[in-house]
């Protein structure tokens, strides 16, 4: 009864529980669209623009720059859907994850929020009642974010200025992290009473060596500056401003989209189990992983170009 009681996420709960399958994927079509053919993505979103600035690479931006990018009940299910389309779309290898305007997130939207705890959490009559719905609600947000590790394809956050909140939970769950020099982050969850509830408690400890530094993040809700965030580990590379920032972030994903996507989405698929799974259960993964994607015509053009000493790296087909 749940989803009933859940007007304004109704069809979220519903997006969910049927994923969209391209077209093409059911029919087993070769898709026909050409990569300056934009509309499908840009077309789809209102909180995101999804532009691919390369072939094979897709760069998704949070579009809602006049409130900072906060995330409101719109973004929670678009970026659900955005991510799990791209995770299907044998075209994209690599995405690119930024924020429009002057920060890249301000976190949850607190007025979005404040609305749906007026609008339905209070008119519950009781705790039980309440809490069900709140769980429900967590759970759904979760899985947003989720998508993110979900998806087959690497995803490189660029990060500029605040970085705050679900922000953190957001690029928490991406691959790799850069960031501008004045890029700050805000585990602000403890000043506004509540712990993280969206993946920063789980994943940033297993990103993250310094465990002392991250536990003094949170528990304090303090800036962290960019520096001090390379410094943890948190980022790879801090950049002088975005424009430079952005032009590194396109030459990583050039250079990850011309490998071969059996390797790397192989590669993302056994880090992600081997950080959840002892040495012995990765291992073992591996076996069962490799001893299919061993014999890809991918290896064999990999080890040619190799054994040649090849300037260019061979054309690896879809995956
Ligand atoms: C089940 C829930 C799971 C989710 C959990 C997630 C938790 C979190 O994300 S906790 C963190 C929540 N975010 C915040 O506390 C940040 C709040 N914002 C600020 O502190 C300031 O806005 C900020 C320091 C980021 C920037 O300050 P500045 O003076 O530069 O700008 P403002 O004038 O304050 O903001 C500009 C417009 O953006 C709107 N806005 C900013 N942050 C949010 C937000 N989090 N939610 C909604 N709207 C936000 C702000 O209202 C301004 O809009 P307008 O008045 O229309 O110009």
């Amino acid at each position: 009864m749940v989803a009933s009681v859940i007007c304004g996420l109704t069809r979220h709960v519903v997006t969910r529980t049927a994923p969209k399958i391209p077209v093409q994927s059911l029919a087993g079509v070769v898709s026909s669209r050409k990569f300056s053919e934009k509309a499908r993505y840009t077309m789809s979103y209102e909180t995101l623009d999804v532009t691919s600035p390369h072939e094979r690479i897709l760069h998704v931006q949070m579009n809602r720059p006049d409130k900072l990018n906060a995330m409101n009940k719109v973004f929670w299910r678009e970026i659900l859907d955005c991510f799990r389309e791209i995770s299907d779309d044998t075209d994209i290898r690599v995405v690119i994850l930024s924020g429009a305007g002057r920060m890249f997130s301000a976190g949850l939207d607190i007025g979005d929020m404040a609305d749906l705890i007026t609008s339905q959490v209070s008119k519950k009559s009781d705790v039980a009642r309440r809490a069900k719905y709140l769980q429900s609600l967590i759970a759904i947000y979760q899985e947003s974010f989720n998508a993110l590790e979900k998806c087959q394809k690497p995803v490189i956050a660029a990060v500029h200025g605040g970085c705050i909140g679900g922000g953190v939970d957001l690029i928490a769950a991406c691959d790799i992290r850069y960031c501008t020099q004045d890029a700050w982050f805000q585990v602000k969850e403890v000043d506004l009473g509540f712990a993280p509830d969206l993946g920063t408690l789980q994943r940033i400890p297993k990103t993250v060596g310094n465990n002392s530094m991250v536990r003094e993040m949170i528990y304090t809700a303090r800036k962290v500056e960019a520096g001090e965030a390379k410094g943890m580990g948190f980022v790879s590379q801090v950049f002088p401003n975005k424009e430079v920032m952005m032009s590194e972030v396109d030459k990583l994903a050039e250079s990850i989209a011309s490998k071969s996507p059996v390797a790397v989405q192989g590669c993302k698929v056994a880090l992600n189990y081997s950080r959840d799974h002892t040495i012995s259960e990765g291992l073992k993964f591996m076996q069962c992983w490799n001893m299919t994607m061993l014999q890809s015509e991918d290896v064999i053009k990999g080890s040619e170009a190799v054994a040649k000493k090849a300037e260019k790296p061979p054309h690896f087909s879809k995956l």
